[in-house]
């Protein structure tokens, strides 16, 4: 049994988070530097973010068929806390995939996104990129790392589209502090467009109080879903005119605050994100699915996200993937192949995790410990 216990950010790193951006010292682009741009026509560029299980992939899944049915090739980056993606199991293949994984992209890995960019580009010349970040990411960062890859690579940044978990977020308007509130806010704050997702899990009063606190914050539209479900066509129609109008300038001034401070502000205070860790269980067991289910369901608030991909000793020992977002467990039957050689494995995320007691819930959701 492989146990592994990682945490994603100290102060260390996000103290690097200076107001200066300069270009990481360890960041490669290669010797081919300089292509001119004024030659290509550039690739629109589209970050997803928002909160850890707030609708991200499921949002990817449509935007890549979209993009797919109007004829155009997508290329994805997708970026895990974790070491393992358990979203690509999901999305399946047929588009170039990169993956950034073991660390966030706003800060740890950030010069790991210009080369991915990099490499798409020129190995696959997609017609569409789409990046996801973390859910704990802060936009702020991502548009700098962009804006960065975009000296070398023909790309533009067309849209910071933040998925937010409306019972999730009204949750923490309550609370009114903490760290995931302010990494909301943020996301919220420097996004182009926003999706209230989950619409299906909010009432009517708490979806009032989640567009009064949000108008306060933000004036990007806002668009509000259930499973991410919104008109593409309408959609991609419109990053085709913020393309052609030369849209990373657009973007940036759109939607950074307003006030000439906020960004350095923004950066100042990326602390949000220190305290999230990563729980890695690798399981070798089947586990009982009663007992699994309850461990999900009475784990700490502090557990923002779990998923990973388990096998039951009660169900015919089939492949499924689990997700647990915001106390919301769902669970999905896998075709062994679509895992390919990902192994069974528990993900957790949050803050100020107690790994030792959440890996002894886990193991006791095992059958037959003592017998392999
Ligand atoms: N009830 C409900 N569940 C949703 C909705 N949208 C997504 N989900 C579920 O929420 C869980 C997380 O969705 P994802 O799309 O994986 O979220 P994500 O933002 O990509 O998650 P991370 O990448 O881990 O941050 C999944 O189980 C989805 O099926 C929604 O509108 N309503």
């Amino acid at each position: 049994m492989t146990l592994k216990n990682q945490p994603v950010h100290g102060a260390d790193h996000c103290s690097d988070h200076g107001t200066d951006h300069e270009t990481d010292p360890g960041t490669d682009y290669g010797t081919d530097l300089g292509t001119d741009h004024g030659m290509h026509t550039p690739i629109p560029v589209v970050v997803l973010s928002g909160f850890l299980g707030s609708g991200k992939t499921t949002w990817l899944a449509k935007a890549i068929q979209a993009i797919q049915q109007q004829g155009m090739k997508p290329a994805v980056i997708m970026n895990e806390l974790g070491e393992v993606n358990f979203d690509g199991v999901i999305l399946g293949e047929g588009f170039p995939m990169e993956e950034l994984l073991a660390g966030c992209i706003c800060c740890s890995i950030r010069g790991d996104l210009g080369l991915a960019l990099k490499q798409l580009v020129e190995a696959e010349s997609p017609d569409f990129i789409l990046i996801e970040a973390t859910g704990a990411a802060n936009p702020a960062e991502l548009i700098d790392g962009i804006t960065e890859a975009s000296l070398y690579v023909p790309i533009t940044l067309c849209e910071i589209l933040t998925l937010v978990d409306s019972p999730q977020l009204f949750r923490q308007i309550e609370k009114g502090k903490g760290a995931a509130f302010r990494l909301m806010k943020e996301q919220i704050r420097f996004s182009s467009r926003l999706l209230l997702n989950k619409m299906d899990l909010v009432s009517n009063l708490q979806h009032e109080q989640v567009r009064e606190w949000i108008s306060e914050v933000s004036h990007a539209p806002v668009l509000e879903t259930t499973y991410s479900e919104m008109n593409m066509t309408e959609w991609l129609a419109q990053m085709n005119d913020v393309q052609a109008a030369d849209s990373i300038n657009s973007v940036n001034s759109v939607n950074r605050p307003t006030d000439d401070n906020a960004h350095q502000a923004a950066s100042e205070k990326l602390i949000p994100h220190a305290h999230m860790m990563v729980v890695t269980y690798y399981v070798k067991q089947p586990l009982n699915s009663t007992k699994f289910e309850r461990f999900l369901g009475a784990l700490p608030e502090q557990v923002y996200r779990g998923k990973g991909l388990v096998r039951f000793s009660d169900t015919s020992g089939e492949l499924y993937a689990f997700q647990l977002a915001y106390r919301q467990t769902d669970f999905m039957k896998i075709d062994p192949q679509a895992a390919g050689t990902l192994s069974e494995v528990v993900v957790l995320i949050g803050e100020n995790l107690n790994s030792s007691e959440l890996i002894a819930g886990i193991e006791a959701c095992q059958e037959d410990l003592d017998e392999s």
